[in-house]
């Protein structure tokens, strides 16, 4: 039996003098040793794309991170800081893609910069600066530490009672999570189900209604995935879901 394929929408990143198409390894890793799936990186090629021809070979989405932040406009606004990364051409892929693999119940597992684009793809908005909204922290990473420094847990989020995060957690009602944004969830879109709330009240986790299985952190769960029994449990989750669209009856 084949593994489930899962869909990596990638980056666009500027190396030297070309522009690339990039997906960082820890996310791709994380595929193949939580999920123990097939991950398919998507070159972020917006409205070219075929996206039914993409969902009809998927078994998976995995939305990734990244150091861009969604487009403001997206959402209804004017970017707060110009001089912070963006990815036109990532949001042209993924913002359409989401609504297309939900419409077609194609699990969805969403990570960071995923997290935010679910929300703004189902009419959401963010907060462009959570650290500088009145009573809320700063929930960056210290950018000139060590990886293990910058991705170690930061600080502890709120399970919600009976939902789908604390049933997968087997009824755990906190957790430490590591930490790396500067933007946050601002208005939840309609159809999302709170899963985890920080200390300050941030919007850290939620599930689609009625999806089988749509999933979005503001954490890294592919973080050293195999180390972490938390973020085995998110990813094996997600995993069985791909299997199980894998070997739906059509
Ligand atoms: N740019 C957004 C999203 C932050 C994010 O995805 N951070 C991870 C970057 C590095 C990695 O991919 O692990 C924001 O600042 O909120």
């Amino acid at each position: 039996m084949r593994h489930p394929i899962v869909l990596v929408p990638s980056c666009s990143h500027q190396i030297g003098l070309h522009p690339y198409y990039a997906a960082q390894h820890k996310y791709v890793d994380a595929v193949v040793k939580g999920a123990a799936c097939t991950p398919v990186i998507v070159p972020a090629l917006g409205e070219a794309l075929d996206i039914d021809a993409l969902l009809d070979m998927a078994d998976g989405v995995m939305l990734t991170g990244s150091p861009s932040n969604v487009h403001a406009s997206l959402y209804g606004q004017d970017v707060r800081d110009p001089s912070l990364p963006q990815d036109r051409a990532r949001d042209a892929t993924t913002l359409p893609l989401i609504r297309a693999a939900l419409k077609r119940g194609v699990p969805l597992m969403a990570i960071c910069r995923g997290f935010q684009e679910v929300n703004v793809a189902l009419g959401g908005t963010l907060h462009q600066a959570v650290h500088d909204v009145p009573g809320m922290n700063d929930h960056r990473e210290s950018k000139g530490e060590a990886l293990d420094v910058q991705y170690a847990a930061a600080h502890k989020v709120v399970l919600q009672a009976g939902g789908m995060l604390a049933r997968l957690l087997q009824g755990q009602s906190e957790i430490n999570v590591n930490s790396l944004h500067g933007q946050g969830i601002d208005e939840l879109a309609p159809g999302l189900q709170i899963e985890a709330v920080a200390e300050d009240g941030l919007v850290e986790a939620y599930s689609v209604i009625d999806a089988r299985f749509a999933l979005a952190v503001q954490w890294h769960p592919e973080w050293q995935v195999a180390s972490n029994p938390v973020s085995m449990r998110l990813f094996t989750a997600f995993g069985d879901a791909c299997r199980a669209h894998r070997d739906r009856i059509p």
